[in-house]
């Protein structure tokens, strides 16, 4: 079992100081069904998912057609998860290799120091292998793992064909030729995709201690951006989720159980030479109630060069990365702190 060093816990909360994020207040939102309703419709949306990658780097996906039974089954299996005693929840989902990011772990994201008041599941979903929870060598699982391991990888399925149509969007708005050229990324048989289902338990004593006018927040998912080329978030309808804008003031997303919500990832920053940009978010604990999220972060293959597309560097334009393999940037980023900027490594001076 995990145990916290004397201090660590205070470093989790951040000083009374930090005032509540104000809500965003046009959340972006991309309706899927219109998406799908003829071509007018089409360009439409994706105009408005283009718009919104360029303004937040984020935005709001309804319409998407995942069943709401799926989303309830696959939130109350986590929460069930997240109940069974810190002992079965550590050996159950114990990192398959020493040094590995996947498996369970609480409070500690990431192997640099990063602490939040958090607990997750973290887990590899390759499209070759369709299936995210390799139980380690040694370890029997129960049948009750066994069908939430069957239930994850079918929401991972549902989900990825969704990221897919939101990925031709992109590519659509982006006015690019090749419609294909980020979905062929998340459907590659090598693909680093990756599922993380979080749980952010409540601290009921914070209310308390701001009605005494001190306590602070506390933070569950410290600032950062997201590696990987996309991410498809679902949550519970509990608050927590916060942005920053372009001019870095923080604002908090009201929480909607009935839709996805889309980062664009660094990689994607990268692939549009800047023109889509990565947000930056973190998770704030709330008082009240427990929230469980769920995101399929859609990656490249290691061996996957990563570059400005030529279209849109522009013929004369600067190229604002230099090319490099996704390999080599999780390298790079598996050695800072979450809230680094990870790709200034990565950027030309010219
Ligand atoms: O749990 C959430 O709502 C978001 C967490 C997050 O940003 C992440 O896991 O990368
Ligand atoms: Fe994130």
């Amino acid at each position: 079992m995990v145990v916290l060093a004397k201090g660590e816990l205070e470093q989790i909360a951040l000083p009374a100081v930090h005032k509540t994020a104000p809500p965003l207040a046009d959340v972006p939102e991309v309706d899927l069904a219109v998406a799908g309703r003829g071509s007018e419709g089409r360009a439409a949306a994706a105009r408005a998912v283009a718009a919104a990658c360029e303004e937040h780097g984020f935005f709001k996906v309804t319409g998407h057609g995942v069943p709401a039974e799926l989303l309830a089954r696959v939130e109350n299996a986590a929460a069930a998860f997240f109940a069974l005693s810190q002992r079965d929840k550590e050996a159950a989902m114990s990192a398959a290799t020493p040094g590995s990011p996947f498996g369970y772990a609480s409070k500690r994201i990431g192997n640099n120091g990063d602490l939040g008041w958090v607990e997750y599941l973290l887990l590899g979903v390759t499209a070759a292998t369709g299936g995210p929870l390799s139980v380690p060598e040694g370890v029997v699982p129960s049948a009750s793992l066994c069908s939430f391991r069957d239930l994850l990888n079918e929401y991972t399925e549902v989900v990825r064909r969704m990221t897919c149509q939101v990925l031709e969007l992109m590519a659509e708005g982006l006015g690019m030729d090749d419609r294909d050229a980020f979905t062929r990324l998340v459907l590659h048989k090598e693909s680093d995709s990756m599922l993380r289902v979080n749980h952010y338990p409540p601290r009921p004593e914070l209310k308390l201690l701001q009605q005494h006018g001190g306590g602070g927040r506390v933070t569950g998912f410290g600032e950062h951006t997201d590696p990987q080329i996309i991410s498809v978030l679902r949550s519970n309808a509990t608050s927590g989720l916060e942005i920053a804008l372009r001019d870095g003031a923080w604002v908090s997303v009201p929480p909607d159980h009935t839709s996805f919500f889309v980062n664009v990832g660094d990689a994607l920053q990268v692939l549009t030479n800047g023109r889509f940009r990565s947000v930056r978010h973190r998770v704030m604990v709330n008082s009240a109630r427990p929230r469980v999220s769920v995101i399929f972060f859609g990656g490249p293959p290691p061996r996957e060069t990563l570059a400005p597309l030529p279209q849109l560097v522009g013929e004369g334009g600067r190229s604002r990365y230099r090319e490099f393999t996704w390999r080599e940037y999780k390298a790079s980023a598996y050695r800072t702190k979450l809230a680094a900027n990870r790709l200034c490594h990565f950027e030309t001076t010219s």
